[in-house]
């Protein structure tokens, strides 16, 4: 099938290298092809040709690479003069292992490229395909992080999954917090998604390309957390750094700034948070010039903020400005329709970059509202990747693989062994049909005209009933 190298290859390192080299990889490989320094085909065995289904290899001498092969980067190597070792390239429904090298003349200019096919059966390769592949779903899905985290947020409203009336009025109230610059004040238990909450409203407001700064105040010792809020003047005190630090407060200027566990800052911080809102402006540790600051707080906790007022644990001034907005999280347990999409929304995140299918069926999440989860969507999250890891390799799973990982002792009472009081019917029949109106959102996905039709009434009255239920 004419010759590999024309007539003006005669020496050179390279080349000779590759001609001395030319018949064992040859022989042991699937298939080769030479082109010269336009990439156009000088010649190709007759293995690569029955390979690529060619009926007449003769036909496409002097052709370009390109036009029989389309995946092939031949072209960058003779552009290049840089050898691609290892490559995989798709050709139709095929993966071939392929190896590219370019050769030289003696005066060392590139005189064209040849190409072997190491394999044509990926088959022995599968280990290394996968962990391959792996690889490169991880680092897509770290690149994404990435770019979330130099953005300073990772959610969006998207991300608080969740469609029952009581997530519906969650989200309501966030698009309202979005749109207004004032502070706002979620509550809830441990893992509701205040966190998600707060990054959401804050990608969804006006100062969205500003920073988005979050302080865990529980998480910090009581000693650092001046410095922490409000940075520190150079030489401060002694072994302070003799630069200037920023506190929270400057990292978060033109931004948000979320206070995860306000309930927890001593009364004295309390004092100087109050005057640095009230006056947008903040004194760093050891100075004693005052910087102005511009940020919109985002406040959250798990304590009963008016419990503590009343013993004097916190201040009522302070709780006034923080909550301007208020956003009561309920806790799982009692929004257990949002079970479902809730699973299968943590599912698809958990198994994004691996080979898994990350199904739930209906029984397994059956079995999952049976617990009371104190831990909330946290524990949930847990639970489900406990539950994967030990679980079936496909993905699946059921009710067996949750009893498996599910703590024991915090199971609700089953309604059944619950003596139930008798009311009047009227009450009893409003329940179910809250009940009704909650499950056909849910199954809609939050969408009211395909719940109206799901349960036969006309989105007038489904309108009215809601109404009726908030
Ligand atoms: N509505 C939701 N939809 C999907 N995931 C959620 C939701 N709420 C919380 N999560 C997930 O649950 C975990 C805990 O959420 P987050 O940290 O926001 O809770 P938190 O209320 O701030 O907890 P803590 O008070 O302990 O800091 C995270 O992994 C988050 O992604």
């Amino acid at each position: 099938m004419t010759k590999p190298f024309s007539q003006n290859n005669k020496s050179g390192l390279t080349r000779e290298l590759i001609e001395a080299l030319f018949p064992m990889f040859e022989e042991a490989s699937a298939g080769a092809i030479a082109v010269d320094r336009d990439a156009r085909i000088t010649w190709i065995n007759a293995s690569y040709a029955a390979l690529l289904g060619l009926p007449d290899p003769r036909g496409v001498i002097g052709q370009d690479v390109r036009g029989v092969i389309p995946q092939t980067r031949m072209h960058e190597v003779v552009q290049s003069g840089q050898p691609l070792l290892l490559d995989i390239m798709e050709h139709d429904t095929q993966q071939l292992v392929v190896t590219r090298l370019p050769f030289f003349n003696e005066d060392g200019d590139i005189m064209g490229a040849v190409a072997f096919v190491l394999y044509d059966d990926l088959q022995p390769l599968t280990p290394l395909v996968s962990k391959y592949r792996r690889l490169h779903q991880d680092l897509v899905a770290a690149r994404k992080a990435l770019a979330r985290k130099t953005r300073g947020t990772r959610y969006s409203l998207g991300d608080f999954v969740g469609a029952s009336p009581a997530a519906l009025e969650v989200k309501r109230r966030a698009r309202l917090a979005s749109g207004r610059d004032v502070p706002v004040l979620l509550l809830g238990e441990t893992g509701t998604g205040k966190e998600v909450l707060a990054q959401a409203i804050h990608s969804a407001s006006g100062r969205a390309d500003r920073p988005f700064v979050g302080v865990n105040v529980a998480a910090i010792p009581e000693n650092l957390l001046e410095a922490e809020f409000f940075g520190v003047a150079p030489g401060a005190y002694t072994g302070a750094d003799r630069r200037n630090r920023d506190g929270k407060f400057q990292l978060a200027n033109g931004g948000t700034l979320f206070l995860d566990e306000v309930g927890d800052m001593p009364l004295a911080l309390q004092a100087k948070l109050l005057r640095a809102l009230q006056e947008g402006e903040i004194e760093p540790l050891g100075s004693n010039k005052v910087v102005p600051v511009n940020v919109r707080v985002i406040a959250a906790t798990s304590r009963n903020l008016e419990a503590m007022m009343a013993e004097g644990s916190f201040r009522s001034d302070l709780y006034y400005r923080l909550n301007v907005l208020e956003i009561p999280i309920p806790p799982l347990r009692d929004r257990l329709p949002d079970l479902g999409v809730l699973c299968e929304a943590i599912l698809e995140d958990l198994c994004e970059g691996l080979e898994l299918r990350g199904e739930i069926t209906d029984a397994a999440v059956s079995a999952l509202a049976g617990y009371d989860w104190p831990g909330n969507i946290r524990e949930l999250r847990n639970v489900l990747e406990r539950a994967l890891t030990m679980g079936e390799d496909s993905g699946r799973l059921d009710a067996d693989a949750i009893f498996k990982v599910l703590p024991r002792g915090g199971n609700r009472p089953s309604p059944s062994l619950v003596p139930r009081p008798i009311r009047p019917l009227a009450q009893t029949l409003a329940e179910a049909e809250g009940q009704a109106i909650e499950e056909a959102l849910v199954a809609s996905r939050g969408n009211r005209t395909r719940a109206a039709k799901l349960l036969g009434i006309s989105r007038s009255v489904l309108y009215e009933k809601l109404a009726r239920m908030s």
